[in-house]
């Protein structure tokens, strides 16, 4: 997938992750598209007023900006920060751009880098200094146009980990304290790591309210011909999606890649023997990779002559390929493959003439099964708990765990406090959407009538 850097922080990104990324991008590209949002591309450079110019916004991230100080041996005038997101590049412009309603809605997108120097463990794909995402930043006449597309967004979300990396994902609202400073609200989906009991923001939508057009005057006439400011709203995902596909389908022989993002999808491996006919053999293997491919799938044979059958299974099942193909002599008698399933190491002999449909079956299966299996386990690690106690078992237990709560910022500071410890405190992970009945529920940390149900734990 990757390999390391020699700066801290920075991993090369190989094929076989970049295969997954594009595969998500050409999904959520059309998606955007068909939404009518363009794509378009700012500077990678930030000057120093204009990142300063949202001082809240940027206060508690101002550590993470790395700053350009020098061209070759002579320092620049002035330094030059590089993006660590892109807000305060486009809307000087967007003030510019936006003068009248008819310029309404302005919906644009970038896909790149952005570059934050965290000081936390570095870890591939979760927490790296420079990442790829994609920023969608939008503006619109009326709050009720903003509120929409904070949703159409985050089910886009939703269906880029649930449809394509089979991971099951909440919808839900962050607090007041975890949110975007700089916005108005945050939603996200989060998923939930089951092995290491933590859950991990998987991409957020956030609706900015009219605070980055106060700050940058993005104001336009309206219909009445009164200046009036604009809704924005800012949204993204990023290759953090990955390492999460790492960590929630990878068993102990490796990777397990879902079929919709996997680079390869089918192996096909000759199993030659001796006094077999090793020609008749290869030849089957480029057959039914011809067929797969024609058929739309994504399948390469494996003939090399320096390893053995036995190897090629390891390797091929470390790199998650989703169904691997085997054919010996005797499945060249009968007219039928083996087939041999990544997640369950289900084996099946497939009729030559049935290849296309049987493989497109058991794909789809594969997909599904992947899903289901981490839906089961990510619900048996919820818990859901009424009183402090309850919780405190709960977090112990590494459950993700849904309890009530009056939904005050200082009740939350207090969580994160009484829960600090090497394996980092209990926060908020949102608030669900799906909201179980309120009625006579109390929270859980101050006993008054609880305001919301939210999912707490710890996290990446
Ligand atoms: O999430 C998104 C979605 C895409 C566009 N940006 C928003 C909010 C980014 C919040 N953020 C996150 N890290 C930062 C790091 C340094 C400076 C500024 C920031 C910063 O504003």
């Amino acid at each position: 997938m990757i390999e390391y850097y020699d700066i801290s922080g920075c991993y090369i990104l190989r094929p076989w992750t970049m295969a997954v990324w594009e595969m998500m991008q050409t999904f959520f590209d059309a998606e955007i598209k068909k939404m009518k949002i363009k794509n378009c591309y700012f500077p990678l450079f930030v000057s120093p007023a204009v990142l300063q110019k949202e001082k809240d916004h940027i206060e508690g991230f101002a550590p993470e900006v790395a700053w350009v100080t020098k061209s070759g041996q002579s320092d620049l005038e002035v330094p030059i920060a590089i993006r660590p997101t892109s807000e305060t590049v486009m809307y000087p412009y967007y003030s510019k751009w936006i003068r009248g309603h008819r310029d309404l809605p302005l919906r644009l997108n970038q896909w790149c880098n952005v570059v934050r120097w965290e000081f936390s463990h570095p870890t591939p794909f979760i927490r790296s200094r420079e990442f790829l995402w994609q920023e969608g930043h939008t503006a619109f006449a009326t709050k009720e146009e903003a509120d929409k597309e904070v949703l159409d967004i985050l089910e886009l979300y939703r269906r880029i980990y649930e449809e394509y990396l089979a991971i099951p994902v909440i919808k839900g609202k962050k607090s007041e304290l975890e949110k975007f400073a700089g916005g108005f609200y945050t939603t996200s989906v989060e998923a939930f790591i089951p092995n290491t009991g933590r859950g991990i923001q998987g991409a957020t939508s956030h609706c900015l309210g009219q605070n980055f057009a106060k700050m940058f005057d993005i104001t336009f006439e309206n219909e009445k011909g009164e200046k009036a400011m604009v809704w924005q709203n800012s949204w993204a995902y990023s290759t953090r999606t990955i390492g999460v596909m790492v960590m929630v389908h990878g068993d102990d022989k490796g990777l397990v890649m879902p079929p919709k993002v996997a680079s390869v999808q089918i192996i096909v491996v000759p199993v030659p023997f001796k006094d077999a006919d090793t020609q008749a053999i290869f030849d089957a293997c480029d057959a039914t990779v011809n067929t797969l491919n024609e058929a739309g799938f994504r399948a390469e044979a494996d003939l090399r002559d320096n390893y053995s059958p036995g190897w090629k299974y390891s390797h091929w099942e470390m790199k998650g390929v989703p169904l691997r193909i085997e054919i010996g002599p005797k499945d060249l008698a009968n007219k039928q493959v083996r087939a041999v399933r990544r997640d369950n190491s289900a084996k099946i002999d497939i009729p030559m003439v049935n290849l296309v449909e049987q493989v497109k079956d058991m794909l789809d299966n594969i997909q599904q099964n992947l899903f289901d299996v981490a839906k089961h386990k990510r619900d048996a690690c919820v818990k859901t708990v009424r009183t402090w106690d309850e919780f405190i078992e709960a977090l112990g237990q590494k459950k993700m765990i849904l309890a009530p709560w009056c939904d005050e910022m200082e009740v939350e500071k207090d969580v994160k406090a009484r829960t600090k410890g090497e394996t980092g405190a209990a926060k908020t992970l949102c608030a669900p959407f799906d909201q179980p009945d309120l009625e006579g529920v109390n929270c859980f940390v101050t006993g008054r009538p609880g305001k919301k149900w939210s999912y707490w734990g710890r996290s990446y």
